[in-house]
């Protein structure tokens, strides 16, 4: 049997998060058109009788500007310590210089493939381009276009990954999907609906605390904390008359009933913590390690 982990590197929006939904078949991480909507290292795991992927998805490689986003380099750097193969994910139409200037970067010491992403919006000579230009760089060891959206040559992409993991024994049962706790995966849903509703820079001052999740008889109870940098971006994030948090509630209640199977009742409040992007302690009660 074939085992090994694999992660997904990438620059922001590049489909990171996409391709993994798209090999799970699974929606595990959270998907936005924003940059940065992923803070953690995310572990999925596919097991059939021939092989297991422990794939990692990881934020968006940046320059990081605040503590918070040190620690999502953290998640990236942690994933590339223990990866048996690395998926270096561009979007096509990307600038190739800096995607190429980045995965350089990571010194990565194990094979890895170049995924090519958005080839269903991508012209054909552009897409030669791209295979050129990567094709020349010592780093790519295979080089394959897809498209993590509409789910195009993933099996090409599960065969070359397969190529070069190890021979062993599964890590995982094979019935896990993530070493991640439900609350987690709770918590990430509240957050991809604010991305989805609050325009701008609110998201990025927006972090959610699962502070209750009850398993009654007839329904799962969930109360969360959203945490705000401001007293001004809590009032935006009610909306008038709590209009637009009782929006956020029932999107989010939606995802997260079909994720647990039934019946939610979901309790928000929104709680106004200055700085916590920068604040070690709090960081650190907000999971992000
Ligand atoms: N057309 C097209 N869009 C895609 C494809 N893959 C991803 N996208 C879109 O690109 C945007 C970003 O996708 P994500 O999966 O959130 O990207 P990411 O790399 O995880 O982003 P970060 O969280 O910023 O690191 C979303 O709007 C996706 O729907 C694709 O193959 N084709």
């Amino acid at each position: 049997m074939k085992t090994g982990f694999v992660t997904i590197f990438g620059r922001p929006n590049a489909g990171k998060s996409t391709l993994m939904n798209a090999l799970m078949g699974e929606k595990l991480a959270i998907v936005s058109p924003k940059v940065q909507t992923t803070r953690h290292r995310i572990r999925g795991i596919i097991t059939t009788d021939d092989y297991q992927i422990i794939l990692s998805d990881t934020p968006g490689i940046i320059d990081p500007k605040y503590k918070l986003q040190e620690k999502m380099m953290m998640a990236v750097k942690s994933a590339m310590e223990d990866s048996d193969v690395a998926l270096l994910l561009v979007d096509a139409n990307e600038n190739l210089e800096e995607a190429s200037q980045i995965f350089e970067a990571l010194k990565l010491k194990v094979p890895s493939i170049v995924v090519i992403n958005k080839t269903d919006q991508t012209s054909k000579e552009k897409l030669e381009e791209v295979y050129a230009f990567f094709g020349s760089k010592s780093y790519c060891k295979e080089l394959i276009g897809i498209s993590a959206l509409k789910g195009a040559q993933l099996n090409e992409l599960t065969q070359a990954i397969l190529k070069y993991l190890p021979e062993g024994d599964p890590f995982f049962d094979g019935e896990e999907m993530t070493d991640l706790p439900t609350r987690f995966f709770v918590a990430e849903m509240i957050r991809e609906k604010i991305f989805y509703l609050y325009k701008e820079e609110i998201p990025y001052h927006t972090t959610v605390l699962i502070t209750e999740f009850k398993d009654k008889t007839t329904l799962t109870k969930i109360v969360a904390d959203i945490v705000v940098q401001r007293e001004t971006q809590k009032v935006i994030l009610l909306g008038e008359g709590g209009k637009m948090i009782k929006q956020l509630g029932t999107q989010a209640r939606k995802d997260i009933e079909a994720f647990l199977g039934r019946k939610v009742f979901l309790e928000l409040f929104v709680k106004v913590r200055p700085k916590w992007r920068d604040n070690e302690f709090m960081l650190k009660e907000y999971g992000y390690y």
